[in-house]
């Protein structure tokens, strides 16, 4: 039994219009994901904007209906009815992308920290204080900012706001939809690697939403590849970053800059291999209406989850 299985995951948003504002067609958001988590890894899901990253990790945690396929949390199916228990809803929980917006502005910090275990626990003032300051105290924040507004904080300590609520019911699987993108890029680094420690103490496992791949190879073991609503690719991290077998995960990888000057003839030598290829070969990646194909699988781990061109 995995920890987290999504099985030919599809989500589809009606199109509506017309005299009677009736169905028009369907917007394909998600069109058949599958991939399993292993407990206490972070998983990496990639794609440019409106490939159903985000429709994808709110539908695991049930603020987006599903249309058809299955997602299992240690065994249990979340789409029945049955399994949407409170431990469940305890168990998985989302940081969002940007901190300015995710919090609340009126509210103070222990008000923010505390909105889920109030949901939940039943604890007095007294040891509701004593627990919000001990989790601010784990995300390296004074237990004193308790009384402060978000906005007498920086952008990094707001994300440190916003990782201390998701922990606050100590959850097995955390949903990360672009946690750093609103973030100087001086700042992402500080977050990434304080999430990674927080997912080392509580041993946590990481769904990674994320646009950027140098973002990604810093914090995944395993990383899946979206485009329009598929899946591309999918396979560990060596096998995306040193044998990608798609022609977009090709791109992707080709675009990663690298500051070291010593690899600059060699990446520009790639840059042009890939885009030649891209354009030689698309018709075997991409059907009429820009949609991916998959491939064969490679390897045992890297697999891709796509119908095969035919
Ligand atoms: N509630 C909704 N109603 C209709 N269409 C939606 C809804 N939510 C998302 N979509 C559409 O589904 C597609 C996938 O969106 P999604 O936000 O999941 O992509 P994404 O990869 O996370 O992109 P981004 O990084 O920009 O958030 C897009 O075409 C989007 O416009």
């Amino acid at each position: 039994m995995g920890f987290l299985e999504v099985e030919d995951l599809k989500v589809y948003f009606p199109i509506k219009g017309g005299l009677f504002n009736r169905t028009l067609g369907n917007i394909k958001a998600v069109d058949g994901v599958s991939f399993s988590i292993e407990q206490g890894k972070t998983y990496g899901l990639v794609g440019e904007s409106g490939s159903g990253k985000t429709t994808t990790g709110r539908a695991i945690i049930g603020l987006n209906d599903i249309t058809s396929g299955k997602v299992l949390f240690e065994g249990k199916d979340l789409t029945s009815k049955k399994s949407k228990t409170a431990s469940v809803r305890k168990d998985i929980q989302m940081i969002f992308q940007d901190p300015y917006s995710s919090l609340n502005p009126k509210k103070r910090v222990l008000d923010i920290v505390a909105e889920p275990i109030r949901n939940f626990e039943k604890l007095s003032k007294q040891e509701e204080k004593k627990r919000v300051q001990e989790l601010l105290e784990m995300v390296g924040l004074s237990p004193e900012s308790i009384l402060k507004y978000p906005h007498e904080f920086s952008g990094g300590q707001r994300q440190r706001i916003g990782v201390a609520r998701a922990i606050a019911l100590k959850p097995k699987l955390i949903i990360a939809d672009e946690p750093v993108s609103a973030l100087d890029v001086s700042v992402q680094a500080q977050v990434l690697n304080f999430m990674q420690d927080i997912q080392k103490e509580l041993n946590l496992t990481y769904l990674f939403i994320s646009h950027d791949l140098g973002v990604v190879k810093h914090m995944c073991d395993e990383i899946g590849i979206m485009y329009k609503g598929r899946y591309v690719e999918q396979g560990t991290k060596q096998d995306i970053f040193e044998n990608p077998q798609h022609i977009y995960t090709k791109r992707l990888v080709a675009a990663i800059p690298d500051i070291d000057p010593r690899h600059r003839a060699e990446q520009k030598q790639f840059r042009e291999d890939v885009q030649r290829e891209y354009e030689q070969s698309y018709n075997d990646y991409f059907d009429s209406e820009g949609l991916a194909y998959g491939l064969q699988s490679v390897s045992d781990t890297h697999l891709v989850a796509l119908p095969e061109k035919g």
